[in-house]
């Protein structure tokens, strides 16, 4: 059987610096991995690359689906989000000036398939579907416990909810594959545990598959089914969280030599 999302030989050079260096990896359906490294591994690099942000040197990504497999290599950043592949980024991109409700709809409207003049005559359908956008909205935003702050400007939450706002705004997206960069980043134990089981519920319940880099190894440990270790733009290690935990290489990669 196809991986969902099959990489091979994947290289990113920035002038003379390989931030991601021949790497080969794979997602599969409903699968929940995590990529870890040390700093400057080339992990977020990665993800820019598989999400269409930045445009690879070498090396192919495949995205397979029920009806055959699409190359995404040189697609925009648009085009790859239309395909079903979301991100959140390492520092928050909300429009910190519109409501919780306000930011998730504007994700959605790439969904809005109303036609210009029902909208610009404001015809019973358009209500309809901008009353059916809302209800979707606020049915998400009650899995992240956000309901009672759908008319708080988004700049006005405090920095743990602004995170779990741009990973619904990700979701809103009705995503294939969720890519989640650092989603702990600032938070404190008590919001990390929170969102580690929050994370847990989104992927049973969308059935989607879901890439996370993350620092806390409390959280990936807790949540990965697999682990890819990337260090200095190479894979060092993959397996999962138990086999990762004990092996020298990685161990040596985070702690150092003494290690
Ligand atoms: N646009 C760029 N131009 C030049 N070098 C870059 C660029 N983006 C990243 N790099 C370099 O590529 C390497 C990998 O960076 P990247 O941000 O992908 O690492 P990372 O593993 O995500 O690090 P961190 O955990 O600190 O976020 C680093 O040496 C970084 O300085």
């Amino acid at each position: 059987m196809n991986k969902l999302l099959q990489v091979t030989h994947l290289v990113k050079n920035f002038g003379g610096l390989n931030a991601v260096a021949d790497v080969s990896m794979h997602l599969d359906n409903n699968e929940l991995v995590a990529l870890i490294g040390p700093n400057g591994a080339g992990k977020t690099t990665l993800f820019n690359l598989l999400t269409g942000v930045i445009p690879a040197t070498s090396g192919s990504i495949v995205l397979s689906g029920d009806h055959g497999t699409y190359p995404l290599n040189g697609k925009r950043a648009y085009k790859i989000a239309d395909m079903g592949l979301s991100r959140t980024f390492q520092n928050i991109r909300l429009f910190k000036n519109l409501s919780v409700l306000d930011n998730v709809l504007i994700a959605m409207t790439s969904k809005f398939k109303e036609g210009f003049i029902p909208t610009i005559f404001r015809f019973p359908s358009y209500y309809k579907t901008e009353q059916q956008l809302v209800e979707e909205a606020q049915k998400l935003l009650a899995i992240f416990e956000l309901e009672k702050d759908t008319d708080v400007l988004a700049k006005n939450l405090p920095y743990g909810t602004q995170r779990r706002l741009e990973i619904v705004r990700a979701l809103a997206t009705k995503p294939q594959i969720l890519f989640l960069d650092e989603p702990a980043a600032g938070m404190n134990p008590e919001e990390t545990a929170n969102l580690t089981e929050l994370i847990l519920k989104v992927q049973h319940q969308f059935h989607i598959t879901i890439l996370l880099i993350e620092h806390d190894m409390s959280l990936v440990m807790s949540l990965a089914q697999r682990i890819y270790v990337l260090d200095h733009g190479s894979l060092l290690a993959q397996g999962t969280p138990d086999e990762i935990k004990t092996n020298p290489a990685v161990i040596k990669a985070y702690l150092g030599e003494e290690a």
